[in-house]
């Protein structure tokens, strides 16, 4: 959500926003629905006053024993509680209106966003890693966990319809050894560990900006308030919600993990084969609050990426990262990299990471603060990327490490939290 001081000032930078980021909302209507809101508001306060001048004139009255006087003046402070009874409620409807469309109002990108309408435009900024060149016939990830029965999907179908697996043998060990990994490596670098709860309540997602526009990709548990989350970057930031904290206290940096869950509405029939695109998944998050400073934003930014290319550097995985360009970017970004892993089978790269920077758009909805050094209460910024999602990460694992005698070989990084495997060995 923008500052609505910022939006009145700013139409122009804000419809801009708004067509770079294919967001359809009308801001001349949310203008003028604010302009209703202040004369409406102007009205009551008007008729308040002239309620509390009228009981010093009344009281007055009454001294003086004018009784005339005093109950054409009752009669007259009858009729602004009628004028303001009646006005009240207008005012408060138009005053949540108002509020529900501030939070369809996109962020600002950065200008060094690339311009564009969808991923297609994303703009690549870094390759890392040597592509293997196999001089055997490779497998793709899900031939590969056949192989080695390291997955059940038709089970997992039965038990929970499409877009869903059972990890097995070495790949459930793999994904437990990646989420203990991802966590190891962030926390050492200071990083405060959380597990925090998968089912949150509404405001959560409002918070985060999930909410209103998203809902369609969460689900909801039936009579309660409360919804699974599709990543605990919900959960932080529900966490903070309404705090004001010191500003010594920051920048609050944190490694979560939970379960994810999204309803992926809208891809029917997208990557549908193995585990790239399922209902429930785990990740291991990097989520940071600092304060309102554009340049420390910046730095966090460039922080995060480096945290996960640091990781997946580790894993030995080619990758490349993307500058998303503002049509891919989504409402709440300023700016988003992806890393995306290279998939030979697809003989291209898959996104794996997202890491992007909000400045206070989720603070303001949240309403995360802190008083700084001269009292002053602003909104924290706040960031977010992942650090490793799995088992969308064992695509790229599996297919780059497989070896010609159909063993896999499992990085250095990964094998004490392996017990010290070195490969995963064709049965
Ligand atoms: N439906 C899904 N199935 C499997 N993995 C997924 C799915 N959705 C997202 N992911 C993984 O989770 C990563 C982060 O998801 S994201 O929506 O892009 N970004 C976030 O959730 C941010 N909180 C940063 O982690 C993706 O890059 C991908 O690796």
């Amino acid at each position: 959500m923008l500052d609505l001081a910022f939006i009145r000032n700013n139409p122009e930078a804000v419809k801009e926003a708004a067509r770079l980021k294919n967001n359809t909302l009308d801001i001349d209507a949310l203008l003028s629905l604010d302009q209703q809101v202040l004369t409406l508001q102007r009205e009551v306060e008007e008729a308040r006053a002239q309620q509390n001048a009228l009981s010093k004139r009344i009281q007055q009255a009454a001294r003086e024993k004018k009784v005339e006087e005093r109950n054409a003046l009752i009669a007259e402070g009858k009729r602004l509680a009628e004028q303001i009874k009646e006005k009240e409620p207008e005012l408060s409807r138009l005053q949540e209106e108002r509020y529900r469309m501030l939070l369809l109002v996109p962020n600002i990108p950065d200008p060094s966003a690339p311009i564009g309408k969808d991923e297609n435009d994303n703009v690549p900024i870094k390759y890392w890693g040597e592509k293997p060149e196999f001089n055997f016939k490779s497998l793709d990830h899900y031939e590969l966990m056949q192989k080695h029965d390291l997955v059940d999907i038709e089970r997992a179908v039965k038990v929970a319809g499409s877009r869903s697996y059972v990890l097995k043998g070495d790949a459930a060990r793999l994904e437990l050894a990646l989420m203990h990994f991802a966590f190891d490596r962030i926390a050492l670098k200071g990083f405060t560990p959380l597990i925090v709860p998968a089912m949150a309540r509404e405001f959560c997602f409002i918070g985060n900006g999930q909410f209103p526009k998203g809902r369609d990709q969460v689900y909801a548990i039936e009579g309660e308030d409360t919804f699974l989350v599709g990543t605990s970057e919900v959960s932080i930031t529900g966490m903070f919600k309404d705090e004001i904290l010191k500003e010594e206290e920051l920048p609050k940096t944190f490694v979560g993990y939970c379960p994810c869950f999204r309803q992926e509405a809208g891809t029917y029939g997208k990557d549908t084969r193995g585990v790239f695109r399922i209902h429930q998944f785990n990740k291991v998050e990097q989520y940071v609050m600092c304060k309102a400073d554009h340049e420390e934003s910046v730095r966090w930014h460039e922080q995060l990426l480096k945290n996960s290319e640091e990781l997946i550097q580790a894993l030995e995985l080619p990758y490349r990262v993307v500058n998303v360009c503002t049509g891919d970017m989504g409402d709440g970004k300023v700016g988003m990299y992806d890393l995306e892993c290279w998939v030979p089978s697809e003989g291209r790269y898959r996104e794996t990471h997202s890491c992007s920077y909000f400045h206070d758009w989720q603070a303001r909805r949240a309403n995360i603060r802190y008083r700084d050094e001269e009292g002053k209460v602003k909104f924290v910024h706040t960031l977010n990327n992942t650090a490793i999602a799995s088992p969308r990460i064992l695509i790229p694992l599996l297919e780059i490490h497989q070896q010609a005698d159909g063993s896999i070989r499992i990085p250095q990084a990964l094998r004490p939290y392996m017990g010290g495997q070195e490969y995963i060995k064709a049965r």
